[in-house]
């Protein structure tokens, strides 16, 4: 309850953005060192080494080897261990990971010569053009992506180094994600030829540290070694950079910046936006492309499993993908609870390349993960030669919370719905503790038995007896053909040729227009099903007691710190977030539905207990 209080009461309100529409909660669960964000003396080794070799690192996961891998997974544990305690036998005291003077100054006489700078930060013009219109995205094909001109003027391009911010594309609690280029004079050769455009996440400094009042917790003395906003940060980059190496369904690192008032992280683009918003515009997914979308969430899992690392924040929102060419299906199937009016049609799936618009699909956003062990010394993080039974099954227990995430992303998918929702927290809370669901009538009619029993697997209470990640990858479902997109194209080719890729851009766009369906009472209420549902499982997880891992000291205190405002905040929470699902569009149009077609409305409370 205390996490969920942190998720919901610092919610930014009124975060709208017409161009991809993310609304997301706070997630930056950080402990202040007290340490200035420019002499952290207690810090992280891989963000030394990050700022220092950038020129020659930040491309690093394209051509990771093992042995990168293997360092890199030492840095993360020493970066993981610093947080522990200052006597640990990993540690990097006195390890300074300010930026050097000289590579601020490099920075800035860059900027000099970027030629964009007339638009740099006099912030003149118009926020209305953030859709673009069809004669701007034709200049958006990939040869001429170059010559893009910004939206707008960005006052977070002014320190940023190398690339050019061309709009917003996302955005969460503390931070806003920019679609970008390489600049024309970028010395980095390599990016500029295999990314034609990046993404950018640029968390401002101001608001991280005020919301996670690292000047208030300065004073308390005892945290020299506790964790701040900035290594926050710096945790999610290291992580993203050791999952993303050698995995092609995780969203690629490519670079890290961290200036005056700003971090910068710079990743692959994925054009298609958010599984999401995808779910909410086809209502639900066919079993075929539930599978090719949940096979290929499952093979990130297992390659962020197999280095120790856990995600524990799955949910479509975290699922980007990239387009393909959409192909009307000809003779569009309903099922029995579908509304043949407002039902969107997916189109034909193609084994091997994928349906409804959605080719390649990726994981995204490390701000939660942590590592549990080292894939190297395969003991948890802090301890050193030993590994006791207990932590072995306190692993394992922190690993099937990602196999719960997977689940209810899945039921999702088939159904439309998120498996466990109510109006009120508490109750919301209660139904996740106690594994509550069921396949709601009429909508599971039609879905097979072998999804059902995937999703019956992996939604079970008991940790123990919940697949892992090699059970569901071998679950017969799932494997019924062979759903993965094909190897060998880079995947920002994967939407065929320009003029298809524009095509289905233009679709998606005039989607994302509609911010209704985005930010309906359905869509609110199933972004914080899923974020109320994440936040019950790691809490869970936390009571659970894993001892290696990084965030559970973080989290443990920041628990007790919070534990009497949260107390007397309850009530307050509770009455100023409530899920609204029963007012929602999906489950209005569904509910209007049943009751014009299928007999007799059940409420939804009631249906959920059945
Ligand atoms: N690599 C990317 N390609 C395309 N879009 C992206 C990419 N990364 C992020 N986005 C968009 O930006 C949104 C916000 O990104 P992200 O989830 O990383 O931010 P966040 O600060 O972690 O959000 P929060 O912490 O509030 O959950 C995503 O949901 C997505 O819509």
């Amino acid at each position: 309850m205390l996490k969920i209080k942190a998720l919901f009461s610092k919610k930014k309100p009124g975060q709208a953005d017409l161009s991809q529409g993310s609304k997301k909660s706070f997630k930056g669960k950080t402990k202040s060192s007290g340490a200035d964000n420019r002499n952290v003396s207690q810090d992280i080794s891989s963000a030394n080494e990050i700022y220092q070799n950038r020129n020659t690192t930040q491309y690093s996961n394209a051509i990771a080897d093992d042995h990168h891998m293997k360092s890199l997974t030492d840095e993360l544990v020493a970066t993981i261990d610093s947080d522990s305690s200052p006597s640990d036998n990993i540690t990097t005291e006195n390890v300074e990971t300010v930026i050097p003077e000289s590579e601020i100054n490099v920075r800035e006489s860059f900027e000099d010569q970027i030629s964009y700078d007339p638009l740099i930060s006099d912030g003149s013009l118009p926020e209305e053009s953030v859709v673009m219109d069809d004669s701007q995205d034709d200049d958006t094909d990939d040869e001429h992506l170059e010559d893009e001109t910004p939206e707008k003027s960005f006052l977070e391009q002014k320190e940023l180094m190398g690339y050019r911010l061309i709009n917003k594309i996302g955005e969460g609690a503390f931070s806003k994600v920019f679609r970008a280029i390489p600049a024309k004079n970028s010395s980095n050769e390599f990016l500029s030829k295999n990314y034609k455009a990046v993404a950018i996440k640029v968390i401002k400094k101001a608001d991280l540290s005020s919301i996670n009042g690292d000047h208030h917790k300065k004073d308390k003395g005892k945290d020299s070694t506790k964790t701040s906003s900035r290594d926050q940060v710096l945790k999610e980059v290291a992580l993203h950079k050791t999952v993303s190496a050698g995995c092609s369904q995780i969203v690629a690192f490519i670079d890290f910046q961290e200036t005056d008032s700003y971090y910068y992280i710079i990743q692959e683009l994925l054009t298609g936006g958010e599984i999401f918003g995808e779910i909410v515009r086809l209502t639900y997914f066919s079993e075929d492309l539930s599978k090719h979308v949940i096979k290929q969430l499952a093979l990130a899992v297992k390659h962020m499993h197999s280095l120790g690392v856990v995600h524990r924040d799955i949910k479509p929102e975290n699922l980007l993908f990239e387009p393909i060419e959409f192909t009307p299906s000809v003779k569009p199937k309903f099922r029995k609870s579908d509304d043949p009016q407002t039902k969107a049609d997916e189109g034909i799936f193609t084994p091997e390349i994928g349906g409804g618009g959605i080719g390649i699909v990726k994981l995204a956003d490390f701000g939660l993960s942590k590592q549990i062990f080292s894939k190297n010394t395969k003991t948890p993080c802090g301890t050193v030669g030993y590994t006791a039974p207990e932590v072995v099954k306190d692993e394992h227990y922190s690993m099937k919370v990602d196999m719960w995430g997977i689940g209810c992303v899945l039921y999702t998918m088939l159904c439309g719905f998120p498996p466990f929702y109510d109006e009120k927290i508490d109750t919301l809370t209660e139904k996740i503790s106690r594994g509550e669901y069921t396949f709601l009538k009429p909508w599971w009619d039609e879905i097979s038995a072998g999804a059902k029993n995937a999703v019956a697997k992996l939604l079970e209470l008991e940790p123990s007896k919940r697949y892992d990640i090699d059970q569901f990858l071998n679950d017969p479902w799932l494997n019924s053909f062979d759903c993965l997109p094909k190897k060998g194209e880079s995947s920002q080719k994967k939407a065929g040729t320009s003029e298809k890729r524009h095509l289905h851009k233009k679709q998606f766009q005039l989607f994302q227009r509609d911010s209704s369906l985005l930010f309906s009472p359905a869509a609110v209420a199933m972004r914080d099903a899923f974020d109320i549902g994440n936040a019950v499982k790691r809490t869970e997880e936390d009571r659970m007691g894993t001892r290696g891992g990084l965030g559970s000291l973080v989290e443990d205190e920041e628990s007790e710190d919070n534990y009497n405002d949260a107390r007397g905040d309850e009530q307050l929470e509770q009455n100023m977030f409530q899920l609204t699902l029963d007012t929602s569009t999906i489950l209005q149009r569904r509910k209007k539905v049943q009751k014009d077609d299928l007999g007799p409305q059940v409420p939804i409370s009631a249906t959920i207990q059945e």
